[in-house]
């Protein structure tokens, strides 16, 4: 699987009124072509941080990101702007990306008209990313976004981004504002599109059932460290860190009343003033002496999966 995306060491400090805030610190992560890894965390843990720092809006404090093996940093400001097409990001909310007055054949053709190619016919390239998220252009080219529904929205706006023809796809919470049904079209069409148009993509949710109907990996993002990386199904059936396996339990259930797990009871702390040694010790049921004194790194914990935690639930 062809590495398309690669961040190493990616880290962003926010400047706040109280001083720096460590957003993200020191992730590494990889978009491969055709695969969606999932970035998971709770509100606050840094996800949209990591997703304009890889798209350098605005750049990182530290770390590198390269595209097809090229270092974004090395890049001038032409050749950056050359390039961003190639990333594209779809948001929560569609309809504050569209712009209300436009038809929607002429809001999935903005790529091509700020990036004119001789080569490539408007109304083909529209008609066919509209065919692609089963929008038709014939029935629905003409009308606008207050016209659509709001998992039609979010179809249109993908379809725009399809229309730069892009290597990496960045979903931020983009099912989040649907109902259960719009998600689960809109989800199908990701995993469809990723494989079919070669997409390398990040999936970014805070929602572990929509995790797992959409990713191949995950990565699970906690006040700004990554705790956990594995294949999405091998992770979710048996989490090794502590923050994922509470993070888990929390997911409602039939029967069982919202945030009634007693496994998350706290906020989590500042990312002003973070715990030292593990970022989950004071919420976490297993914290002993060294998760206070030691930062734990990144290891393996079983073939292909890693974690940050001295004392994993994988043994
Ligand atoms: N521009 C900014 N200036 C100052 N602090 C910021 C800024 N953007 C984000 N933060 C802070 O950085 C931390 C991470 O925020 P971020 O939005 O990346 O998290 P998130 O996981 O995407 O959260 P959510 O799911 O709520 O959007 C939070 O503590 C947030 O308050």
């Amino acid at each position: 699987m062809t590495a398309v995306l690669h961040a190493t060491g990616l880290s962003v400090v926010h400047r706040t009124r109280s001083g720096p805030l460590h957003a993200v610190s020191e992730i590494d992560l990889t978009l491969r072509e055709r695969r969606t890894l999932a970035l998971v965390g709770e509100s606050g843990s840094g996800k949209s941080s990591i997703a304009k720092a890889l798209l350098r809006l605005p750049p990182p404090s530290a770390g590198t990101v390269t595209l097809d093996g090229t270092d974004l940093a090395t890049l001038t400001p032409r050749a950056l702007r050359a390039l961003r097409p190639r990333m594209q990001m779809v948001f929560q909310d569609p309809l504050s990306s569209l712009n209300p007055r436009r038809r929607v054949s002429d809001l999935v053709a903005e790529p091509l008209d700020a990036h004119p190619d001789p080569a490539r016919d408007r109304a083909v390239v529209v008609a066919r990313q509209l065919d692609a998220v089963g929008l038709p252009s014939d029935l629905f080219g003409d009308r606008r976004p207050g016209q659509l529904s709001g998992g039609q929205a979010q179809r249109v706006a993908i379809a725009r981004a399809l229309t730069a023809e892009p290597r990496v796809l960045i979903a931020d919470e983009a099912v989040s504002a649907l109902d259960v049904s719009a998600q689960a079209t809109v989800l199908n069409l990701l995993r469809r599109l990723t494989e079919e148009r070669g997409l390398a993509s990040l999936f970014i949710s805070h929602d572990l059932g929509v995790v797992r109907a959409v990713s191949d990996d995950v990565a699970v993002l906690q006040l700004g460290r990554l705790c956990e990386q594995g294949p999405t199904e091998e992770v979710l059936a048996a989490p090794a860190h502590p923050y994922t396996a509470a993070l888990l339990a929390a997911v409602p259930e039939p029967g069982r009343p919202l945030g009634d797990t007693g496994l998350l009871p706290a906020d989590p702390p500042s990312p002003l003033a973070p715990p030292s040694g593990c970022r989950f010790r004071t919420r976490c049921p297993l914290a002993d002496a060294r998760c206070s004194a030691e930062t734990p790194a990144m290891h393996e914990v079983a073939p292909g999966r890693t974690a940050a935690c001295h004392r994993p639930l994988i043994p």
